[in-house]
C-alpha cells in the first residue's frame, strides 16, 4: 500500500496486487499513446515494483511485453487520472511533480531504492512545475529544472542495456555537440525464472529550449507547398545531412568501427529476411496483396554483396527525432532504435545507410502526411518536394561522410525494409496511417526509385 508525500499516514486505497487495480490499469493502457500492444488481447500481472514512497513503479507483464507503468495514490485526479478506487486516485505518477522528483532522486543517488541504481554525470535541477509532452511517442518524456532538463521513462522494458542511456552516454562523453548530453539514468533490476536481470528505467538530458520539431517544420512546409501557397525556403537538408554524418563520425570515433566479413553480410541478410517474413505475418491483411512482389524482392535480397564498414548508428532516424537549435543547427534524439525491434538487436554494429534511408523515408512521410491531409492536392508535386528533400539532404552528407551509392542494393535492401517495418509500425499503432508505408513498399517491389524528370 502507498501513501503520498504530503500525506504519508497509510491511506485505505486497495493494494497494488488488488485485482481492481490491475484491472484499471490494464483499462487505462489502451487510451495512451505509449501502450504499444492496441487491439491485442493480452492478460496484465504483475511483475514486480519498486516502491518510491510517495509513488511506485510497476513493471506489468503483458504478453511477451514488459512496461514501466509508474502510479501514485493521490487525494486528487490531477492531470492524468487512472481511476478512481476506494475514495482516492490511482494518477499516472509521470504526470505528477511529486512522483517525478521522486524519481528523479533515484537517478541522481538522493534516494535509494531496493532494486534500483542511479548513475548521473551531473546535478539536474529540481524538477519543480514539470511538463509532460504530448505527441508522437513511445515512452512518456517530462520536461523539469525550469525547462533545462527532459525525462523520458522506458515504457517497454527489457532485459540488457538501452542504447538510448549507452549510445547518448558515449557522446556525451566523446563531446558531440549534436546530440543533448545525457545527465543520468535508472537501472532496475528484477528476477527473470531463476536468472536476475537488469534494464534501463529512465534517461534524463539537457533540454534543448526553444527546439522546433523537424518532422512539423517540414510537414508544414509540404503541406504550403501543395496548397499552391509561396512557402518560402524549405527547413535546410542540407545542414540535416551534415548533421546526421557528424553524429555518425563520432559514433565511429566513440565505439569504433568494423569492417564487414562474410558472415556479418550473410547474417545482416538473413536478418532483414527475416524481418520481411516478420513483417508479412505481421500485417498480412495489408501486404498480402503484395505476396508475390515481396517474394521476389526477398530473392533480391541475395544480391547483397558487400556491406562495407559497420558501426553503431542511431537505429530508428527520422524527422521525429531532430530538432533545430535555437542557433539554427539541427540535433538528432533518442538513441534507442526502433521500439519494434528486440533490445539485443539494438546494439549491433551496422552500415551507415540504415541512418540514411530512414531519413529519406521520413522525407516521403512529411509529404505522404500532408497529401492525407489534403487529399485533392497533386500528387506528383508531392514526389517533386521528396525528391528535392531527398537530394539536398544526401547532397550534406555526401560533402561530410563521402557519396552515397543509391545503386547498391544494401541501398534498396534497407529502403524496402524500413517501409516494410513501418507499416507494421502504423498497424499497430496508427491504422490511419498505414497508407503512408505501404504505398512507399508498392512502389520499391513494383519499381526502383528513381527521380522525377527534370523540368526544362
Ligand atoms: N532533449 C530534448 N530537448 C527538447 N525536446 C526533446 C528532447 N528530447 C525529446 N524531446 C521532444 O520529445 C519528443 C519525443 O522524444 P523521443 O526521445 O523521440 O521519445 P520516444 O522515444 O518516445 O519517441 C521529441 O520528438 C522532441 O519533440
Ligand atoms: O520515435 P519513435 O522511436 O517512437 O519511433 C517510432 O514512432 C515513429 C512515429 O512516431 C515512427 O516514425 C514514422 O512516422 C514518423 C512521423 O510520425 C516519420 O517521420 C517516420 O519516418 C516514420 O518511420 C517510427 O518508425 C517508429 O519506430
Amino acid at each position: 500500500m502507498m501513501a503520498t508525500m504530503s500525506d504519508p499516514t497509510p491511506t485505505d486505497a486497495p493494494s497494488l496486487t488488488d485485482a481492481s487495480v490491475l484491472t484499471a490499469i490494464a483499462a487505462w493502457m489502451p487510451t495512451t499513446r505509449w501502450y504499444p500492444l492496441k487491439g491485442q488481447e493480452v492478460d496484465i500481472a504483475l511483475e514486480t515494483s519498486y516502491d518510491l514512497g510517495d509513488a511506485e513503479i510497476l513493471l506489468l507483464r503483458a504478453g511477451d511485453t514488459l512496461l514501466q507503468v509508474p502510479v501514485a495514490w493521490r487525494d486528487e485526479p490531477g492531470s492524468s487520472p487512472i481511476a478512481q478506487l476506494d475514495g482516492r486516485w490511482l494518477v499516472d505518477a509521470c504526470s505528477d511533480a511529486d512522483a517525478v522528483q521522486a524519481l528523479l532522486d533515484v537517478a541522481t543517488g538522493r534516494r535509494s531504492v531496493n532494486g534500483l541504481d542511479g548513475d548521473a554525470t551531473a546535478d539536474p535541477a529540481p524538477a519543480g512545475e514539470i511538463r509532460v509532452i504530448t505527441g508522437e511517442q513511445s515512452n512518456t518524456s517530462i520536461i523539469g529544472g525550469d525547462g533545462t532538463w527532459i525525462a523520458k521513462v522506458f515504457r517497454v522494458v527489457s532485459p540488457g542495456d538501452n542504447p538510448d542511456v549507452v549510445v547518448t552516454g558515449a557522446l556525451t562523453r566523446a563531446g558531440c555537440d549534436r546530440i543533448p548530453h545525457l545527465l543520468a539514468s535508472v537501472t532496475a533490476g528484477w528476477p527473470a525464472g531463476d536468472a536476475f536481470v537488469t534494464g534501463h528505467l529512465l534517461a534524463v538530458s539537457e533540454f534543448v529550449a526553444g527546439g522546433q520539431d523537424a518532422w512539423e517544420l517540414f510537414r508544414q512546409h509540404a503541406l504550403a507547398t501543395l496548397r499552391g501557397e509561396q512557402p518560402g525556403d524549405a527547413p535546410d537538408a542540407r545542414a540535416l545531412g551534415e548533421a546526421v554524418a557528424t553524429v555518425h563520425r563520432d559514433l565511429a570515433a566513440a565505439m569504433g568501427t568494423a569492417s564487414a566479413s562474410e558472415a556479418d553480410t550473410l547474417r545482416f541478410i538473413t536478418g532483414l529476411e527475416q524481418r520481411m517474413a516478420w513483417a508479412r505475418q505481421e500485417a498480412a491483411g495489408v501486404l498480402g496483396e503484395l505476396h508475390d512482389e515481396l517474394q521476389a524482392a526477398a530473392d533480391r535480397l541475395r544480391e547483397v554483396r558487400r556491406l562495407g564498414e559497420l558501426q553503431q548508428i542511431h537505429g530508428d532516424l527520422h524527422l521525429g527525432q531532430v530538432l533545430r537549435g535555437a542557433n539554427g543547427g539541427w540535433v538528432l534524439l533518442d538513441f534507442e532504435g526502433e521500439p519494434l525491434r528486440p533490445m539485443h538487436e539494438r546494439m549491433v554494429r551496422e552500415p551507415r545507410l540504415r541512418d540514411v534511408v530512414g531519413m529519406l523515408r521520413s522525407f516521403d512521410y512529411a509529404a505522404g502526411s500532408a497529401l492525407q491531409e489534403l487529399p485533392d492536392a497533386d500528387g506528383a508535386a508531392a514526389g517533386d518536394w521528396v525528391w528535392q528533400r531527398r537530394a539536398e539532404f544526401l547532397a550534406g552528407y555526401a560533402e561530410a561522410a563521402g557519396p552515397v551509392d543509391e545503386s547498391d542494393p544494401v541501398f534498396t535492401a534497407l529502403l524496402l525494409d524500413k517501409a516494410l517495418y513501418e507499416v507494421v509500425y502504423e498497424v499497430r499503432n496508427r491504422p490511419s496511417w498505414v497508407a503512408v508505408p505501404l504505398e512507399a513498399v508498392r512502389a520499391l517491389v513494383t519499381a526502383p526509385p528513381s527521380p522525377p524528370p527534370l523540368v526544362e
